[in-house]
């Protein structure tokens, strides 16, 4: 090792990045207008993808109160990549020539698909290094969003991938609507806290930070990004098992409303499976690989924190389709935390039983043959 080679600069504080989702008309923009007076979105940068807009080529950016910037792009959902990297070069850009920017909302079209944004997030190199996924903030209009969910599988899509879901516009909608829309957000995402927003109004805290760091105690919290609490007390009792998410195989008397999943809501399959034992890495990556190359397309995202053999940090991993974020190693396992690997799946048209029993086959003798020694991510 030369000792005049000058150390490494350290990685400049990613950037956390929150996705703003939700239908047509939902109330995106008036909640985010309401939350960028907030002191909390102060040096907040703002991408948002308008239909008909102009495209990035042409960028209009907008000086709004001061410290935030607006970018106005193109349709993200039909040149998301490209574009979406572009805006987010140029604002590392900004930031590094001393433009405060210290968060960044995505706000997409009523339409998009959210999975490109995300895995845009996850893949180009520059963009990994200075900005960090927060969470997914997806808006639910109280009053349409029970038809909505019905007529279109791009809403379920939505709400099922969502870390904060938020209902809006419960002032137009009867109470028993609300709690019948409510149960069904809660069955198709059991994790994602459901919020309520009226006229936009929302406390900031609520939306934002949801990700795996939280930046003011500068530690993995991972209980607020993966809360497997929550999707494990929305379990059956009794057998560890999920039917009440487990649309495939539908127990009526589970559901706490009336309302007839849709079909849409039926090709959904949301779940938590967990592992006392250390999983072993080259079986569990294998799998991974194997899993999101054969049925990517039904991946809409896995989370997980894992407990592997040989390593004694929690390794963190989050995938959107067919692409993973890399493994991240976290500093270490959050106190009071238990240390089982838990991993959540959000998967479209692939069922509960089928991903499950693949995984614990594949851990069971990826473990048998690691006995002679683990290889760490
Ligand atoms: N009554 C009521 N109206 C609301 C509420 N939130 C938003 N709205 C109204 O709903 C309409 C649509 O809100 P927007 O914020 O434009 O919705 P959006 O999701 O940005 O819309 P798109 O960009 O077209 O997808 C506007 O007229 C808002 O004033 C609410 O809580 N109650």
């Amino acid at each position: 090792m030369s000792a005049a080679a000058p150390p490494p600069a350290p990685r400049p504080e990613p950037v956390p990045v929150t996705v703003l989702t939700g239908f047509l008309g939902s109330g995106k923009t008036t909640l985010l207008n309401r939350l960028l007076r907030h002191p909390a979105l102060r040096d907040t940068a703002v991408l948002i993808n308008e239909f008909g807009e102009v495209g990035l080529d042409h960028l209009l950016v907008e000086r709004l109160d001061g410290d935030t910037v607006l970018l106005n792009a193109g349709c993200l959902c039909c040149t998301v990549r490209g574009d979406l990297v572009r805006a987010l070069r140029d604002l590392a850009l900004r930031i590094e020539q001393g433009h405060a920017i210290r968060r960044v909302v995505v706000e997409t079209t009523g339409l998009a698909d959210p999975a490109p944004i995300l895995q845009t997030l996850m893949s180009d190199p520059l963009v990994l290094y200075r900005y960090r996924l927060d969470g997914v903030v997806t808006l639910v209009d109280a009053a349409t969003g029970m038809a909505t969910l019905d007529a279109q599988p791009e809403a379920v899509k939505q709400a099922a991938v969502a870390d904060r879901l938020v209902l809006t516009k419960t002032d137009l909608a009867t109470p028993a609507a609300v709690s019948a829309l409510r149960a069904r957000l809660r069955d198709l995402n059991p994790g994602a806290p459901l919020l309520t927003a009226l006229q936009g109004e929302i406390e900031p805290e609520a939306l934002l930070d949801c990700g795996l760091y939280d930046a003011t105690r500068k530690h993995p919290d991972v209980r607020r990004w993966l809360d497997a609490e929550a999707w494990q007390a929305a379990e059956a009792p009794g057998d560890g098992h999920d039917h009440r998410h487990d649309h495939g195989h539908a127990h009526p008397g589970a559901h706490h409303h009336h309302h007839d999943p849709s079909r849409h809501d039926a090709r959904i399959h949301s779940f938590c499976v967990s592992f006392e034992e250390p999983l072993p890495w080259d079986g569990l990556a294998t799998w991974l690989e194997v899993l999101t190359m054969t049925r990517g397309e039904s991946v809409l995202r896995i989370k997980g924190i894992l407990n592997l053999l040989g390593e004694t940090r929690p390794v963190a991993i989050h995938g959107v389709q067919h692409l993973f974020h890399p493994p991240v190693k976290l500093e270490r396992w959050p106190e009071g935390d238990d240390r089982r690997s838990r991993l959540v799946f959000i998967l479209r048209d692939l069922d509960r039983a089928t991903v499950e029993k693949g995984l614990r086959a594949f851990a069971e003798s990826a473990r048998q043959q690691a006995a002679t020694g683990a290889v760490g991510p």
